[in-house]
């Protein structure tokens, strides 16, 4: 028997993702989602995508070890265990590899050594996926472990996007300076938005908003990103669920000085009680458009700060780039909000762009085109899947 499944983990902070797929054909078998990792009422859903069967429990989960061996059960169950012959390789997704790691990675001491050297540049995210290795090496000592870097997209950046304009010495000393994140869904979306126009990556320009609870936009030349709007951490660019986005630097020191703040409080402040919770106590883009409907005007001005920041970084990367191909949306918002597609490019016609209401209205879940025909620019809603696409990295790498 041939060794062709992969099992994906996309560990989050406070969650991970996964799906068991089947190379050979690139079929599902399992899905699911363990959240809340760390708290009282942890919640693991699970799916068996060929029976269609679900089964979900709450119950502690102290950490993404245990969210992982609880993962391990569930497919167990379902006759697909970690222990399966079939299984080629696990694939984990991790957020920060620095400069070092320009492509995905066979997992060795060395490589784990790295990814814990850069835990301080994602202090959420990268003891996550550390503990979800290594518990997965616990488990299937003999199985090859690959690292698929949320950075790893963004190492193309020539040095005048990724770089900060502060004191070059203390700049490399600290290693600070523009990694850019969710590279996988980045790189997957500007392929497949190339596809939909029947063109090779290679002839197109494309700009990636990919709007999620993370949110980040993406100007990609010929198959390669030239700028990004994450910096050194998730924390820079559009306004998010949870997060600021950019913010005049000194917004922290006044809240220090004048405040009265720790760092540790002002860290919290921006990821986790900023962004479109910060601004109207929701962060769930179906919940703000409710509001809206309903005449909420903190729901409304939040929204249009979401909008305004967005189309800054549309036409930014309009500016870098130069001639623009296409213009994609993806990821929870970008696939399912209308309402956020068409304000975020209103009134660019002088562009090229523009929004088809009648498309843009249609739901479904293929990349589809939704600027009117004729347009000089595409515009695009295309559906990122990140975790296919670190199974075809992975399995690429090792199997057979
Ligand atoms: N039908 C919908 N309409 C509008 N927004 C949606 C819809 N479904 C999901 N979203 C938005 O997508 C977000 C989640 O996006 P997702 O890409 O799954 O995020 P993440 O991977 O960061 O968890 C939700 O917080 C919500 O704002
Ligand atoms: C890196 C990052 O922001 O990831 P997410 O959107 O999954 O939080
Ligand atoms: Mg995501």
């Amino acid at each position: 028997m041939t060794a062709s499944r992969v099992l994906v983990l996309n560990s989050g902070s406070s969650s991970v993702k996964y799906q068991l797929l089947d190379m050979a054909d690139g079929s599902r078998l399992a899905t699911g989602l363990v959240e809340r990792i760390g708290e009282e009422t942890s919640r693991l859903k699970h799916t068996d995508l060929v029976s269609g069967a679900t089964r979900e429990r709450t119950a502690p989960i102290a950490d993404h070890g245990a969210a992982l061996k609880s993962v391990a059960e569930e497919l167990a169950l379902d006759g697909r265990g970690l222990d399966s012959p079939e299984l080629a390789a696990i694939g984990h997704r991790v957020v920060h590899g620095g400069q070092t790691f320009t492509r995905p990675t066979v997992i060795d001491d060395a490589v784990l050594a790295e990814i814990e050297r850069l835990v301080p540049l994602a202090p959420l995210h990268n003891p996550a996926n550390l503990t979800g290795i290594r518990t997965a090496q616990a488990l299937r000592p003999d199985l090859p472990q690959v690292a698929v870097f949320d950075t790893a997209f963004h190492t193309t950046m020539p040095e005048s996007a990724a770089r900060y304009a502060i004191d070059v010495a203390t700049a490399d000393e600290h290693s600070i300076r523009r990694y850019g994140f969710h590279g996988t869904s980045h790189a997957y979306v500007s392929r497949a938005t190339a596809e939909l126009l029947g063109r090779a990556p290679e002839e197109v320009n494309v700009i990636v908003l990919h709007l999620g609870n993370g949110a980040s936009a993406s100007a990609v030349r010929a198959g390669r990103c030239v700028d990004t709007s994450m910096g050194l951490t998730p924390l820079e660019g559009l306004v998010m669920g949870t997060r600021s986005g950019d913010l005049d630097p000194a917004v922290i020191f006044h809240l220090a000085r004048v405040g009265g703040m720790s760092t540790d409080d002002v860290d919290t402040l921006l990821n986790k009680r900023s962004g479109l919770i910060g601004l109207c106590g929701d962060n769930d883009m179906r919940e703000i458009r409710r509001r809206i409907d309903a005449g909420d005007g903190a729901a409304e001005l939040a929204f249009e700060i979401y909008v305004h920041r967005l189309r800054k970084y549309v036409g930014a990367y309009y500016a870098v780039l130069g001639k623009v191909d296409a213009v994609a949306f993806t990821a929870g918002v970008g696939e399912n909000a209308a309402e956020v597609r068409a304000a975020a490019l209103a009134g660019l016609e002088g562009m090229g762009l523009a929004v088809d209401p009648a498309l843009n209205a249609v739901r479904g879940d293929g990349a589809r085109l939704i600027s009117p025909a004729g347009s000089r620019v595409a515009v695009a809603v295309v559906p990122t899947d990140e975790e296919l696409e670190i199974a075809r990295q992975a399995y690429a790498l090792v199997g057979n």
